[in-house]
């Protein structure tokens, strides 16, 4: 049965049908369990949050939805199909895109051209129509850089498409990352630390613009985000792991006033910023 992206937005989110699952879910480097056991869910058209202190596994847990890690044991699977053993490119192929904790742009490449890299593999017509640039290699390339443009103006970049990577402010930065990510036709987007070295007006403004996310493009986002302020703000739903386990999951309220949470990780000065 197939449900309207409106009809799925007016249910509660714990109800909603799930894009991503992941089953009882560890991952071991050696004897050090990074990962223990976890479970967790992302429903469709979703923002949902991973909080945590330093070291507390959340990049890992990525790194098994996304395919850099084999999980040790458990199963992950992503719009219906098990995704435990798959590679990170057949898992952007179904529909999920990342950006990473650290700016990872060419600085000396234009915006667009940043947001081009990667959608070459994507192109069908293959490297004999590369080197020979066939009409056909032509007109694809011209939709690419079309698209391309077009998610850059979605993402706020507008008649910026050739400044220079390096030119732009961080948070403009952080905004064409987005922008490749976007070019992949993502279901799921996993958002690592977007808000890191950011001001405190380009993190509102990226919190405004994760809700354009979602209500535009019906797209499902997973962040993982340090700054109390954005997970209250705009999260669904919040899981929060210490020493690689789930401590707490829950809407904010219920998860900023847990005391679990708030002597593992918030604190008295994170319970501040996070409004309690
Ligand atoms: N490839 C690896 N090999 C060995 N140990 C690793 C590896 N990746 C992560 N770890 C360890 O796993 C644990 C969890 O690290 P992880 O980076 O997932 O935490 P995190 O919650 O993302 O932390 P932060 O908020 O600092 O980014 C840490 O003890 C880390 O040292």
């Amino acid at each position: 049965m197939s449900t309207t992206p409106e009809a799925v937005a007016a249910l509660p989110v714990t109800e909603r049908p799930k894009l991503l699952e992941a089953s009882r879910v560890t991952k071991r480097f050696g004897g050090l369990v990074a990962v223990n056991d976890v479970s967790f869910a992302v429903p469709q058209r979703s923002i949902v949050s991973i909080i945590g202190p330093n070291g507390a596994g959340k990049t890992t847990f990525f790194n098994m939805l996304t395919g850099l890690y084999t999980p040790s044991t458990g199963r992950v699977s992503f719009d219906g199909k098990e995704t435990t053993q798959s590679r990170p490119d057949q898992i952007t192929a179904l529909g999920m895109a990342r950006t990473f904790q650290n700016i990872r742009l060419f600085g000396t490449m234009s915006a667009l051209e940043n947001v081009l890299v990667g959608q070459h593999a994507r192109m069908k017509s293959g490297i004999g129509g590369s080197i020979f640039r066939t009409p056909r290699t032509r007109k694809e390339e011209q939709l690419v850089r079309e698209k391309g443009r077009e998610m850059l103006s979605f993402v706020g970049i507008r008649g910026r498409f050739d400044d220079l990577a390096i030119n732009l402010s961080y948070g403009d930065q952080r905004r064409v990352e987005i922008a490749r990510a976007l070019a992949s036709d993502p279901k799921l987007l996993l958002l690592d630390e977007p808000t890191a070295g950011m001001n405190p007006q380009e993190s509102e403004n990226l919190t405004t613009f994760m809700r354009k996310l979602r209500d535009e493009l019906n797209l499902a986002i997973l962040l993982i985000e340090h700054d109390m302020k954005v997970v209250m703000g705009v999260s669904e739903y919040v899981t929060v792991l210490d020493h690689g386990e789930k401590i707490a999951e829950g809407d904010p309220v219920s998860v900023r006033n847990n005391p679990r949470v708030v002597e593992a990780y918030l604190g008295k000065q994170g319970l501040e910023e996070a409004g309690g």
